[in-house]
């Protein structure tokens, strides 16, 4: 690593179709987002481990010789293949002071970190004294994926720091990509944060924060999408804080209760993304009106499902009241229970209407917009 560091960064995502079925085996489409997490890692002084992430008000710092000796309390193997240990995690939060249900963001994102570390620097090497500064342009907790943009940017730098993956900056470079084997790697090990943070995630967040671009995920399977037209969608955080932890828990109990009810809504859900890939697909490049009523009726079914899986909550319904009464169709996206909708933003839908339906959100409390590309 040179004495300036390194600059690491991951895109947010926003899911199409396919949110909490992918858990249960099913297909997801998800693009990725122009908004990034960023990670800056410089060599530390001192034989010193330091963390900021001001998006959760988080400073702190450990001695290299302290997190040596608390890896070596933590027996198990650590591998990318292998589920963080309920064990592990206690001896982790009762190191770093953290309550036992660990829910509040800065207690996750100083658990994931420490577990990352821990787990890589055993695996590659020496526990490394560097200091690592995230943030992001990601809201936290919305439904766009800002968890795994914070594991793959941690878990990249990890890698790197352990000199278990390259420098992939030549002379002259300013920016790069790791060789597929690598992000390979990195997506293995920032699905561990995932686990960390999420319990059970499916791995989709990660993939997009990892590879970017659009793609299908389906158990682990990862396949970019053939072509990908232009989709204006509108993209509006509720503000409504949740977690993605509880919500995928909370659809896990559903399915455990009421299996015969519950499991044809993720076959049919399944069945969405399959639909909606194949007009993805179908569509030329340029905008085209025609697909677009049975996209919308795609979001319409989808945002149904969503509700009767209990991820759904009062302010998504509001928007998409809203945005319907000017003729634009709405689901959540990522997790649900608050957080982020998006609206399709068909090629025929005159700028008059977007506006008019951007303020009344705005009136209604969904404070915050932007207009993004799939
Ligand atoms: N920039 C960041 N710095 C530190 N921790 C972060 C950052 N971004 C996210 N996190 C961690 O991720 C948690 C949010 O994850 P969660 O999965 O609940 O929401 P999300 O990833 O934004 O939404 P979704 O999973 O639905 O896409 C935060 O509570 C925090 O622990
Ligand atoms: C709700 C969920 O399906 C998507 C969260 O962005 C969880 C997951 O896939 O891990
Ligand atoms: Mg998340």
């Amino acid at each position: 690593m040179s004495e300036h560091g390194l600059l690491v960064s991951a895109p947010g995502k926003v899911i199409l179709h396919g949110e909490h079925a992918v858990v249960h085996g099913k297909a997801a489409l998800a693009v990725a987002l122009g908004l990034r997490t960023f990670l800056r890692l410089r060599p530390g002084g001192g034989e010193r481990l330091r963390i900021h992430l001001p998006g959760v008000g988080v400073r702190r710092e450990w001695d290299v010789a302290e997190l040596s000796a608390l890896r070596g309390r933590l027996t198990a193997d650590f591998d990318e293949s292998k589920s963080p240990g309920v064990e592990q995690l206690d001896v982790l939060k009762e190191f770093a002071g953290i309550a036992a249900d660990a829910s509040a963001p800065d207690s996750l994102a100083i658990l994931a970190f420490l577990y990352m570390c821990l787990a890589i620097s055993a695996k590659y090497g020496d526990v490394p004294s560097v200091d690592i500064a995230v943030w992001s342009e990601l809201p936290t907790g919305a439904g766009l994926g800002s968890s795994a943009a914070y594991a793959v940017c941690l878990a990249a730098a990890l890698l790197h720091a352990c000199r278990a993956i390259s420098c992939p900056l030549k002379d002259g470079e300013a920016t790069a990509r790791w060789p597929e084997e690598e992000m390979s790697l990195i997506n293995s090990w920032a699905f561990q944060g995932e686990r960390v943070i999420h319990g059970n995630p499916s791995g989709v967040d990660n993939a997009v924060g990892t590879w970017g671009g659009a793609l299908r995920y389906q158990s682990g399977k990862i396949t970019s999408l053939k072509r990908v037209p232009t989709l204006r969608i509108l993209l509006t955080n509720t503000k409504v804080p949740r977690s993605t932890k509880v919500l995928v828990a909370g659809v896990k109990e559903k399915i455990l209760k009421f299996p015969a009810i519950m499991n044809p809504v993720l076959d049919s859900i399944d069945a969405i993304s399959q639909e909606c890939q194949s007009v993805l697909e179908a569509m030329p490049t340029n905008p085209s009106p025609e697909y677009y009523p049975v996209l919308e009726e795609l979001f319409d079914i989808n945002q149904h499902h969503l509700n009767v899986i209990g991820v759904g909550h009062p302010s998504l319904d509001r928007l998409c009241r809203v945005t319907a009464s000017h003729g634009l169709h709405s689901k959540l996206t990522g997790a649900g229970g608050g957080g982020c909708g998006i609206t399709l933003l068909p090629p025929d839908a005159t700028p008059l209407a977007v506006e008019a339906a951007k303020r009344d959100l705005c009136a209604c409390g969904c404070a915050e917009h932007c207009d993004i590309l799939g």
